[in-house]
Parts: structure tokens; sequence; C-alpha cells
């Protein structure tokens, strides 16, 4: 319909001329055919070939008015016209301004009333004024890159217990044999705390082909296990090493625990002596206490004899990296390819030290070698005992199978932390098989997994927090006052370093001494405070560390080199004189209290400059509303700024000679 409009318009000037010639040679016709008239007809064809043509002249403004009229006047056309009304308007616009007076005038386009817009979009603006998106928040960011199975982990809550029925067929859902819940209910172990209750019936399938020694076709999956300090997690691993390698025939090394300390190790020693009593399962330590030749004579039977399956005295060898890695390059026959399990405790640490690529050299130990490999020593190599996934150490081919699937190793590697790390880049490191996770939280407050993902870190619920804000110079007398004043004994006190450590026990002693000897003559008790750092040797700290656990040391001053694992069950405090400096120590330290659902307190003594820093810190990690904030008056110092002065000038005296 626009075309026609538009050939209409286009063709007006030219019909006006032809209209005007038709009508003259109509005129004129008429006026010869009343000359024809007078004269008779003449050739038809001649008349008809003008009429012809006169009607095909006159075809075209008599179409064209029609059309036009049509336009105007037709009803029928109208949907069309309204159709593409806005762009006829346009056209005859263009035509009116040619100058074309005869155009019949545009006629208005009839509209029909658009429907009105819903009152919501009445509001809207017509266009958004430009803004940056909002950024994502702190939890979809913390999500970013995070391994797929710590967001598919399993969140257990932590105020979860499970009665261990001391005997009897009914294991009640521990997976543990009646043999093994004896001895727990002997140790005063009678129902399993959270992290138990999980990783015990995990690691302890009731399919007995599942316990195997070896699992070359259907390897075990690994576990990594997020738990609050003080929770446990050392008999979550404890129980299933004794329980698996228990049905052991011959001697293998089966079970690897590494630890970041040998206090730690020795720990760990003491609980697999403790639950491993009486089940004939070898245990062994390797930290360096004990010259080398000491150790390799402990951990491997046979140093001469080269053993394609190696020697072990052991089952279970519990040791810190650094003399794991030693044994590794010099222990003839000290292999790893037996192992079921493989402990990483204290993993983020652990992780975290580079020692001679500790965890690259260990993994490879555990993992079979891909080919056959060159035989040492030609065929003196004895194939004695291989691991099933290890027989292409062996100088002849492996016996013929008709299962061609690949072995694997049946290692079985457990990873726990009260910290643990979400660093994908750590996990990978680690080459975990089909890893499962386990994060024990307390159920009500967190927020699962995304509490791991952003360093929220969950503490025992028995523990109080306290802070402390005051002048540096005000710090050792604050101290004293928790100790005298608030019974702040049965203490472990973290300095910044060794050095501070050593000097915080000689002021300590110096104020003790003055206060008994002190002009109001109160006979109080001895408070006895000893320094434990890394300059001490390994023997003294033993020393130490037994004196305490035996009350006859209450307040233990220490650098961080025993802020995580220790367990002393009696600390009923734990006081950090130097604040720490990032959330993961301050958590370990703190969890050397108010273990094991037993109540404790931790104070915080702030520098006011630090003040800012480390309640950011808190901030940051969700924690510091649960920090009390404390306060202390003048004249609560009063009575003891007398001795303070007096030790004061003692230790100046001892630092300045
Ligand atoms: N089921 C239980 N019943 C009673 N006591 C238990 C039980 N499980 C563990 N304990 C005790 O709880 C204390 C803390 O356990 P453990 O040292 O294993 O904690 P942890 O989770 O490894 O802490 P950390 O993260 O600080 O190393 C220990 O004294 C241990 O004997």
């Amino acid at each position: 319909m626009v075309s026609v409009a538009a050939n209409t318009a286009e063709k007006g000037k030219e019909k006006t001329k032809a209209k005007q010639n038709y009508l003259k040679r109509k005129k004129q016709r008429r006026k010869s055919n009343k000359g024809k008239a007078a004269n008779g007809p003449a050739a038809g064809s001649e008349d008809e070939g003008e009429d012809a043509a006169d009607a095909d002249v006159d075809a075209v403004p008599e179409v064209d008015a029609k059309d036009d009229q049509q336009m105007e006047t037709e009803p029928a056309e109208k949907p069309r016209k309204e159709t593409r009304p806005k762009k006829r308007r346009k056209l005859q616009l263009e035509v009116a301004k040619e100058g074309d007076v005869e155009m019949v005038e545009p006629e208005p386009p009839t509209q029909e009333p658009e429907p009105e817009p819903p009152a919501a979009l009445r509001t809207l603006p017509s266009f958004p004024r430009p803004a940056l998106p909002d950024a994502p928040s702190k939890s979809v960011l913390a999500l970013q890159g995070l391994d797929q199975a710590l967001v598919e982990a399993e969140i257990v809550d932590s105020a979860g217990l499970l009665p261990i029925p001391p005997d009897g067929e009914d294991d009640g859902g521990t997976g543990v044999s009646e043999r093994t819940r004896k001895r727990l209910a002997e140790l005063g172990i009678v129902e399993l705390f959270a992290v138990q209750t999980s990783l015990l019936p995990f690691l302890l399938p009731r399919n007995p082909l599942q316990r195997a020694l070896y699992l070359p076709f259907d390897p075990p999956r690994d576990v990594c296990v997020s738990a609050p300090t003080g929770s446990g997690k050392t008999l979550a691993y404890v129980v299933p090493i004794v329980e698996i390698l228990s049905v052991r025939v011959v001697t293998r090394l089966r079970a690897l625990i590494v630890l970041p300390t040998r206090d730690l190790v020795t720990q760990v020693r003491e609980t697999f002596d403790a639950v491993g009593k009486g089940r004939g399962l070898k245990i062994g330590t390797a930290t360096g206490q004990h010259s080398f030749s000491h150790e390799q004579s402990q951990l491997v039977a046979d140093k001469t004899t080269d053993l394609a399956g190696g020697s072990s005295k052991v089952d279970i060898l519990v040791c810190t990296p650094g003399r794991l890695i030693d044994h590794l390059n010099g222990t003839p026959n000290f292999s790893l390819q037996h192992l079921r399990f493989l402990v990483i405790d204290e993993a983020d640490r652990l992780l975290a030290q580079s020692f001679q690529d500790w965890l690259v050299r260990v993994l490879a130990a555990t993992r079979p070698p891909s080919g056959r490999q060159p035989v040492p020593h030609g065929f003196l190599q004895r194939p004695d005992a291989v691991a099933p996934a290890f027989r292409s150490l062996l100088p002849y081919t492996d016996f013929p199978s008709f299962v061609t699937e690949r072995k694997e190793s049946s290692c079985q590697k457990l990873l726990f932390s009260a910290t643990l790390t979400r660093d994908p880049g750590k996990l990978a490191a680690l080459e975990l098989r089909d890893p499962k996770y386990f994060v024990v939280q307390e159920k009500k407050e967190t927020d699962g997994v995304l509490d791991v993902a952003m360093d929220k870190f969950t503490m025992p619920a028995t523990l109080t927090e306290h802070m402390l804000v005051c002048e540096a110079s005000m710090k050792p007398l604050v101290f004293f006052h928790l100790v005298y004043n608030h019974n702040v004994t049965n203490a472990l006190v973290f300095t910044k370093s060794a050095e501070s450590t050593a000097r915080l026990v000689r002021l300590f002693e110096f104020f003790d001494a003055a206060k008994r000897k002190g002009p109001d003559g109160e006979p109080t008790a001895v408070v006895v405070a000893r320094a434990y750092s890394s300059d001490l040797s390994a023997s003294e700290r033993k020393l130490i560390l037994e004196k305490f656990r035996a009350k006859e040391i209450q307040i233990l001053v220490c650098s961080d080199l025993i802020s995580r694992g220790i367990d002393i069950s009696h600390v009923s405090h734990v006081v950090s004189y130097d604040v720490p400096v990032d959330m993961r120590k301050y958590v370990h330290r703190v969890g050397r209290t108010a273990r094991a659902g037993r109540a404790g307190d931790a104070w915080a003594l702030v520098e006011e400059q630090e003040a800012k820093y480390f309640k950011g810190m808190l901030r940051d990690a969700d924690h510091l509303d649960k920090v009390k904030r404390m306060k202390v008056k003048e004249e609560e110092l009063k009575s003891l700024a007398l001795h303070y002065e007096g030790a004061l000038g003692q230790l100046k005296e001892v630092y300045g000679r």
C-alpha cells in the first residue's frame, strides 16, 4: 500500500498533464466525430486503436484517482494503512515539499490507542543511569577456585557424641572391634567425639575386603579433616590404623605419620602405644633426637641385602619431615611401597614447609614406578615381598594375569588440622585421590564450607577469650596482675621470640621473689615460671614439659614452638603476652586450653599501638565479638607496682652487664 501511495504521489504531476491532454483530445475527437458523423463512419480499427490508446491513457488517472479515493475512504484498507502510518506520512510530506498541490492532504494516522504499560513500568526511568555493577561479595569470591571436594565437604556437628559399647558384637555404629573398644574403655574413652563419629566408620568400612592391607584395584579415598583444637583428631586416625594393621602377619612399614615437631612426635607415639597395647604392632619414631645410625638400626632389619620389597622393623613410623627425608635418602631398604596410611597432621603447617621438597619426595616414594625399572645391582636384588602395585621393580616379568587394570598404590592419605588450608595449589600438590572432606563445626553458628574458605575458624565451645589493651611499658605489670590477682596459673604464656621468653621469665622470677619478701610480709605460694623455647636442648625441653605436666611448674613461658598440637589437659589459661600476627597462630595458641570439652580461658595482652591491627585480624575472621574487652584500673595495680619497680631494676642490672 505504501508503494502504491508513493507511486501515486510521484505521478501526481504527470497525471494532471495527461488528464489535461486527455480532455483536450476528447474535445478534439468530439469535434471531429461531429464532422465524421456528418461524413459517415471510418475504419473501426483506427477508432478502436485510438480508443484503446485513450483507454490506456485514461486508465492511469482513473485508477490513480480510484486509488486515492480508496486510500481516503475505503475502510477495508484502513488496517493496512494503520500498520505503517508514520512511513506513509513521511512520504506524503516529502511529496508535498515538492509542491504537488494536487496531492491529497495526508490523512492523519488513525492509531488505535496503545494499551497502558503496567504501573511498575510507568515508574521506571526510560534509561537507567550508568553505574558500576555491584562488587561480588566476599563469600562469593572465597568460593572461587575452591577444590570441588571441599565445596562438597561433609559438615559434622561438633556437639555430636557417640557412646562406645564396651563389649559384645554390636559396635554401636563405631566400626571398632570389641578388643579395641575394651582398650578404649580402659583408657577412659567411653564415647566418640564428633570428628571420630564420622572418621571411624569411614576409615573402618564394614566390608572386610575394604579393610585389606593392599587394595591395588580399589584404592581407598583420601581424607581431609578440619576440626577445632582439642577435638580428638589424633584418636580419629590412631584407632583405625591400629584396627586395620592388627591383622598383618609380617612387619612392613604400613603407616607413616608426619608431624611438625619432635614434641608432637612423642605425644602421638604415646597415643599409639596406649591404644595399640597388646596388638603386637611395632611403633618407631624418627626425629633426629638420636643418632642417624641408631635410628636406622631401629627402623630397618636388613641393611645389607638389596631387597626389592624393602625391610622394616616397624609397622608404624611417627616422624618429622626432615628426618624422614634423611632416611629416604640414606637408609638402605627403607621403603614406603607398603604404606597403607600416610597421615599429615597439622597439615597446613607442614604443607608450608618446603624443606628438601619433602612432600614431593614422600609422594614419589609411595607411588608405583611407571614402566619396568632397571635393577640396580644386576640380578642380585632379591624379589622379596614387593607390594602389588610395585611389581615392575621385580627383575622378571610379573605373573601373567587376566586382569588388565592398572594397579594403584594402596596408600590412603589423611590430612588433619584445626586450620586446614583451602589453598588449591597446596592441595593439588598432595595428589589426593577422590578426597573426602570432613568439616567439624558448631552447626548453629557457622556457614559450613564457607567458613573454611573464608578463614573463619571454629573455636572450642568451652573457650572464653579476653583482650586487655594497655601501654607497652605496663604489660609486664598487667601480666603479674593476672597471675597474682586473677589466679592465672597452669598457664602457657606465648611471647614473640625465644629471647623475650627468657627475659620475661627472669623478670617474673625477680618479681615473685620480691613479692614473697615484701614489706607486707604476706606469705604467698611460690609461682614457678620456666622458659620453653628453641634455645633449650631437646632433653631440657622434655624435662621442663614433664615438670609442667606434673604441675611442678605453674607458668610455662614459651615461643610458638608448642603453639600447635601439644595436649596438656590441666592447662586452664593461655596468655598471648605478645599478640600473634595471624589468625591461624591465634587459633592454635588459644587451643592449648579448653580441650576435650574442658573449660579454658585465653587472654591477649595488646599494646595500644597494636590494638587496631589485632582487632582487625579478629574482625576479618568474624571473631571480634567473641573476645571480651577487659580493663585494668590503676588502683588494681598499685599493690604490685613497688615489687615491679624493684624487679625491673634487677633485670636492668642483669642485662646491662
Ligand atoms: N573420645 C574421647 N573421649 C575422651 N577424651 C578424648 C576423646 N578423644 C580425644 N580425647 C582427648 O582429647 C584431648 C585432645 O585430643 P587431640 O590431642 O587429639 O586433639 P586435636 O584435635 O588433635 O587438637 P589439636 O588441633 O590442638 O592438635 C586428648 O587429651 C585426648 O586424649
